[in-house]
């Protein structure tokens, strides 16, 4: 589903991701586990057609992110690290106005069963300004999946949300994983990575430095955990 060959993207001086090679199967739930600063979030931007590759290529259910963007934009939902919803409207608001956008049919219908999916039910028509981080993250990842994406990107989607609320968040990403949607994760944490992804990659300055279930890399790397692989590799600065 996904094929990253060679990808490289600078900033000035400045190598971010560095010759990366990845395939990731249709269904797959994969981990990018990577420090502050180690090329996860340039990865998924190139992934998602809004950073073009200085070398390299990427595809998406066989489109070129640069040659075939539209193709491969309708192929995915892509949830970044900010929320980028409108405060002022609630989320049955938010959830119409991008289901308008994107031209769906039956609009009030899959807004009421996205809002049911996400427990939001109580909250529906709430301003977002007054619903919780978790709350929040929960709808902006339900607007990524209006479309019915073949392919979901996830930008750090936990990050700075309580431990409690964060593993509400994984029942719902174990929820559009087991629905068959191919998701790419990226993640300080390596309990989420170990939690959801079959498989994982370990990023550091730009390049994977290791790759394959949580299960293999302790294998291979020595454990007992991830997380020890993880520190081992150099890789384990946390916020
Ligand atoms: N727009 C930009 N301009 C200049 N440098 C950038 C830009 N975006 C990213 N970088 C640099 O590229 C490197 C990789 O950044 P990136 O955001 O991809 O890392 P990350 O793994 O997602 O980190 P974080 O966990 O902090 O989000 C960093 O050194 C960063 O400073």
């Amino acid at each position: 589903m996904i094929r990253i060959e060679a990808a490289t993207r600078r900033y000035g001086a400045a190598v971010a991701v560095d010759g990366v090679d990845l395939h990731i199967a249709e269904g797959e739930a994969f981990g990018l586990l990577g420090p502050n600063g180690a090329g996860k979030t340039t990865l998924v931007r190139m992934l998602s057609t809004l950073a073009r590759p200085d070398g390299g290529r990427l595809a998406v259910g066989g489109h070129d992110t640069v040659t075939q963007a539209g193709a491969v934009k309708r192929l995915l939902g892509v949830v970044f690290q900010e929320n980028n919803l409108d405060r002022d409207l609630s989320p049955r608001q938010n959830l119409t106005f991008h289901a308008r956008l994107h031209r769906l049919d039956h609009v009030e219908k899959r807004v009421a069963a996205m809002i049911g999916r996400l427990g939001l039910a109580a909250k529906a028509d709430t301003p977002v300004d007054r619903l919780s981080g978790g709350q929040r993250r929960r709808l902006v990842i339900g607007r990524a999946l209006m479309t019915e994406p073949k392919v979901l990107l996830l930008d750090e989607p936990t990050t700075g949300l309580d431990p409690a609320i964060r593993r509400d968040l994984w029942d719902l990403v174990r929820d559009i994983r087991d629905g068959g949607c191919t998701i790419v994760l990226t993640t300080h944490y390596v309990e989420e990575a170990e939690a959801l992804c079959g498989r994982v990659g370990i990023i550091n300055h730009g390049r994977i430095v290791a790759l394959g279930s949580p299960e293999e890399l302790v294998a291979r790397h020595g454990g007992p955990r991830l997380e020890d692989v993880v520190v081992a590799l150099g890789a384990g600065g946390r916020e």
